[in-house]
């Protein structure tokens, strides 16, 4: 690790909190470069498996994991002295996780949030969601980017990924710390320019699946996706976003994974949909959580509350469009029909108010060597 003059003295301690598919990532990685790693888990029984088997009973089959990876099911005994927290509980049982763990963490324990989405019942981003529940001032990073949790335990190829903080001196750290030969970490300080990627890529998935489950081709899929993308930018550009990080790993990047790899769960819910199953029986099948479903519902709604103008679903069709198959207020077939019965309109119409932001945000180009 490459120690910055703010990285904390040894030894580190990490905790993860959420024993799903990624927090077990995120503990193999950091318990294979050596750092003691336990892993918060819900169920005593999952722990001891994880601590006599070095096996998870239900996630990542067929996967060793490092002996230096512990496991407990008691928050006092992972949280208090940890030098880092990864929080890995999906967005929407955050809240409620981290209520119930919140009297552990001390006041300035930094915290990398690796989830994505946002909150139904708030409309907030896991940043915002964390400051209310464990205060303003708490450190906070977050990291996103193409990471499937299998590929990053098998140890395959190379995943890059960006941290993102307020505080890039702790974005520095944390990417110093997880970094190895095969998981490289940037960094960046546009916190909602990552987390807008990472809760919208999901979103575009499900669509990607669709276009897949209903057999429409390379053309529709990269079209599809491309606009997708044009509508996460102009979602970023109204919370001010940097236009180069939607085009970055958290942004760009991770919708070109998650919506043409095999692995995505958001894929695979849409495409179940697009082959004419009903949410109910995806539902009742599947234990596995799709991010995108929650979120294409609070999107929508976040976009109806924060942006200016009528008509937005024009200004956001793909958006609004899995929305409302989501709901059950159309098909994927309509929403296909509606897509591409929209009005004539340029490719990039917002293009010229893009470029009055850009001049207006110096920063764009003030850390352009940091991601
Ligand atoms: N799986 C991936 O490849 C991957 C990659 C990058 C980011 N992420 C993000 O990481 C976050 C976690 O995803 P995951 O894949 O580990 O999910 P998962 O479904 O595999 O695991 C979720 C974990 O959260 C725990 N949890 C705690 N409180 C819970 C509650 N009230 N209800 C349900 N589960 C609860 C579960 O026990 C489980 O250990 C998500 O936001 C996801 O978008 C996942
Ligand atoms: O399986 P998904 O669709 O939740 O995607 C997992 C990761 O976010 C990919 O980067």
């Amino acid at each position: 690790m490459q120690a910055s003059p703010s990285s904390p003295t040894y030894p580190i301690r990490i905790a993860v909190m959420g024993g799903g598919n990624f927090g077990l990532a995120m503990g193999t990685l950091c318990a294979r470069q050596g750092y003691p790693t336990t892993i918060l888990v819900r169920d005593e029984e999952i722990a001891q498996t994880i601590n006599s088997e070095h096996r998870h009973p239900r996630y990542m089959q067929g996967i060793e994991l490092p002996t230096g990876l512990r496991a407990t099911s008691d928050p006092n005994e992972c949280l208090p002295d940890a030098t880092y927290i990864i929080h890995a509980v999906p967005c929407q049982y955050s809240r409620g996780f981290l209520e119930s763990v919140k009297d552990f963490i001390p006041a300035q324990t930094p915290i990398l949030s690796v989830s994505k989405g946002i909150e139904t019942s708030s409309m907030g981003f896991m940043a915002d969601l964390i400051k209310d529940v464990l205060g303003e001032d708490r450190p906070l990073a977050f990291l996103s980017g193409p990471s499937f949790a299998r590929e990053i335990v098998e140890g395959l190829g190379a995943t890059a990924v960006v941290i993102a903080s307020e505080d890039l001196d702790l974005a520095r750290d944390l990417a110093a710390l997880i970094s190895d030969g095969r998981f490289k970490c940037f960094t960046s300080t546009d916190v909602i320019g990552v987390e807008i990627g990472g809760a919208v890529k999901n979103v575009i998935a499900l669509g990607a699946g669709m276009c897949e489950g209903l057999g429409l081709g390379t053309n529709a899929m990269s079209g599809l996706v491309t606009r997708g993308c044009n509508e996460m930018r102009r979602l970023g550009l109204t919370f001010g976003a940097r236009p180069s990080t939607i085009a970055g790993l958290s942004g760009v990047g991770d919708t070109f994974g998650t919506c043409f790899g095999p692995l995505s769960r958001n894929r695979k819910f849409g495409y179940r949909l697009g082959k004419g199953e009903t949410m109910e029986e995806i539902l009742a099948s599947t234990s596995e959580v799709a991010e995108g479903v929650d979120t294409a519902l609070a999107v929508v709604r976040l976009i109806e509350k924060e942006c200016k103008g009528y008509r937005l679903d024009l200004k956001y069709p793909i958006l609004f469009g899995i929305a409302r198959i989501l709901e059950g207020k159309s098909t994927p077939l309509e929403g296909l029909e509606l897509l591409m019965n929209m009005p004539m309109q340029m490719e990039n119409f917002d293009e010229g108010r893009l470029g009055k932001e850009r001049r207006r945000d110096k920063s764009d180009f003030e850390d352009k060597t940091d991601e």
